[in-house]
This record gives structure tokens, C-alpha cells and sequence, in this order.
């Protein structure tokens, strides 16, 4: 268990989707639920029921006597501009502020808090179950303590990985921040196609989630690359050979996974604002 206590006081703001599952993961390693402080107007009622089930602060606006060791900007990027100056007055010298915010630079970020160590980062729901992957991208500002700390946080709901690029991040996005609702769609539509080759509902809606769980957690598991796993699937002129001539096929998975990663890292890039 990663030892979170020198995260505290850790200011979360907007305890919805993505603050939410990171919260979890973080109170299932450890953190301290007495030292989280949650801004939230209106949480959903799950978080609302954390909240009073674990003895966290939560407050609709940020106290005023109160400087943080971290903040985690959660916030929809839409409304992050408005939200990040009424913030600056919980950062103190060793604070680090950690923005999940889709598309909001550091420089964004910090014309809108004020000098500060920040933390550009791009998680995903897993985090929820530990399972996450985070990049990240830190400013000047941030002290080798400071990466150490955000390093153990993030690493606490799933991988990290660092970058020193900033524009990376718009790609990372559209591959793994988006990514997992990707992987749900295509539970979505495996299940359809069995409906539409004449499974019953539920046992359509069954076997596709299965296999995916199934798969993803061989591939969790298995040391092997995907391709590989893909080819021991895969009988030589069987079906599953006439499936992927379809979807490995000119007109197959590849280029519409192209277009789909392309048009959310231009969404990422336009949210900057
Ligand atoms: N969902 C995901 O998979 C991922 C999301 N992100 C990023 O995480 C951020 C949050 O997204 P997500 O969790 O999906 O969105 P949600 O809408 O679920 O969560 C945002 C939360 O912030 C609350 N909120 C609104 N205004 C304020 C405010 N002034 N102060 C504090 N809280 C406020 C919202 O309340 P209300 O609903 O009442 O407006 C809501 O509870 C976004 O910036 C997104 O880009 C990053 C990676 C993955
Ligand atoms: O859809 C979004 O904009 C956010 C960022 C990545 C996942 N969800």
C-alpha cells in the first residue's frame, strides 16, 4: 500500500466521474478520509454517501483557512476558467495542484490559479477499480518531492507514465482517457451483432461483456503481446479468420479507430480554450 499521508490536506474539486473513481482508489490505498476536503456544489449521491460514510470535509466553496498539500482539479474543462481563480487562496508554498482537466494547458491552468507547481494530467475511469493509467506533465514550478507525491497518488489507482512534451497529451487523451469508453462501445456493438445473428438480449449482453472482461484480464495477466493473443485465437481458415478478414480489412477497425483518436485530440486541442 502506497503510504498517501503526505498528500494531505488534498483539496478535491468536483467529486463527479473522474474525481470520483480517483477518490475511491485513493481511499481504498490509504488515504486518510479526514484529510480530504471536497468542493462540490451538488455531488452525485454515491459521492454524497462516501462523504458521510467516510468523515470527509465537503464544502460547496473553497474555505478560506486552508492551504493544501494537494488540489485535484476535477472539474469539466468548460468550467475551469470560472472555478481555478477562487482557488488560488488553498495554495501555499509546498502545495501541488493536479489538473484532470481535458484539454487545459499549464500555462491555462496557471493563468488561471497564479504561480504555482502544477500538474497537467490525462487518468481514466479504472482508476476506480486501480486500474487506471495516468500521463502527466509537470511545469518549472514543481520540486522532485513534489513529482515523487503525485507519482504515488496517481500510482495508487493504476501506471503512470511522465512526459516531457505537453502536446503529447492530446493523443494520450484520445487513446486513454477517452479509450475506455471505446472498449464499453464495442461491448455495445458485439452484443447487437449477436442480437442481430439471432441470440436472445440477454445472452447476447452476457457473452459480450464476458469476453471482454475475459480478454482484457488475459491481457492483464499474459505476458504475450496482443497480436499474439490474437493469433491463438485465431484457427487457420476458421471463423475467427473470416471475422478479422472483416474488420483487419481495408475498410475494417484501423481506419475508423484513426478517425475517432483524431477528432478527440482535436477536441482535446479546442478545450483548451
Ligand atoms: N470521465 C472521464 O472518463 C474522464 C474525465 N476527465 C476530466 O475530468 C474532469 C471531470 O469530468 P467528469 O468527472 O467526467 O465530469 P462530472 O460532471 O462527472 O464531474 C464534475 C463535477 O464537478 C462539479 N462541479 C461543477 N462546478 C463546480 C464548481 N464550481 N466547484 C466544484 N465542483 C464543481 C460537477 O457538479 P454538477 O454535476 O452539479 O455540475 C460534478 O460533480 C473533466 O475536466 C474531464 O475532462 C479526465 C479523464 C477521464
Ligand atoms: O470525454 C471527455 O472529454 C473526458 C476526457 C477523457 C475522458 N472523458
Amino acid at each position: 500500500m502506497t503510504d498517501l499521508r503526505a498528500a494531505t490536506p488534498l483539496v478535491l474539486v468536483g467529486a463527479g466521474k473522474m474525481g470520483g473513481a480517483m477518490l475511491a482508489g485513493w481511499l481504498e490505498n490509504g488515504l486518510d478520509p479526514k484529510g480530504v476536503v471536497l468542493i462540490d456544489p451538488a455531488p452525485p449521491p454515491e459521492m454524497a454517501e462516501l462523504i458521510a460514510g467516510r468523515g470527509m470535509t465537503h464544502v460547496t466553496a473553497p474555505p478560506s483557512d486552508l492551504k493544501a498539500a494537494v488540489i485535484v482539479v476535477a472539474v469539466k474543462p468548460q468550467v475551469a476558467d470560472a472555478v481555478l481563480p477562487g482557488l488560488a487562496g488553498l495554495v501555499g508554498p509546498g502545495t501541488v495542484v493536479v489538473s484532470v482537466a481535458a484539454g487545459k494547458t499549464l500555462e491555462r491552468l496557471e493563468a488561471g490559479i497564479g504561480p504555482a507547481a502544477i500538474v497537467r494530467s490525462m487518468p481514466n475511469t479504472p482508476a476506480q477499480v486501480g486500474r487506471g493509467i495516468t500521463v502527466a506533465v509537470a511545469n518549472g514550478r514543481v520540486t522532485t518531492p513534489q513529482k515523487v507525491l503525485v507519482t504515488a497518488l496517481l500510482a495508487a489507482v493504476g501506471k503512470v507514465e511522465w512526459v516531457a512534451e505537453e502536446a503529447l497529451i492530446d493523443a494520450v487523451t484520445a487513446v486513454s482517457g477517452s479509450g475506455p469508453a471505446y472498449v464499453f462501445h464495442l461491448v455495445e456493438a458485439m452484443a447487437e451483432a449477436g442480437r442481430r445473428a439471432g441470440l436472445p438480449d440477454a445472452l447476447a449482453e452476457k457473452l459480450a461483456r464476458a469476453t471482454v472482461e475475459g480478454a482484457g484480464e488475459l491481457l492483464y495477466q499474459s505476458p504475450l503481446d496482443p497480436a499474439t493473443l490474437r493469433k491463438n485465437v485465431t484457427s487457420p481458415n476458421g471463423t475467427t479468420a473470416a471475422a478479422l478478414a472483416v474488420l483487419m480489412g481495408e475498410a475494417g477497425l484501423q481506419p475508423i479507430m484513426d478517425a475517432a483518436v483524431a477528432a478527440a485530440a482535436r477536441r482535446s486541442r479546442e478545450l483548451a480554450g
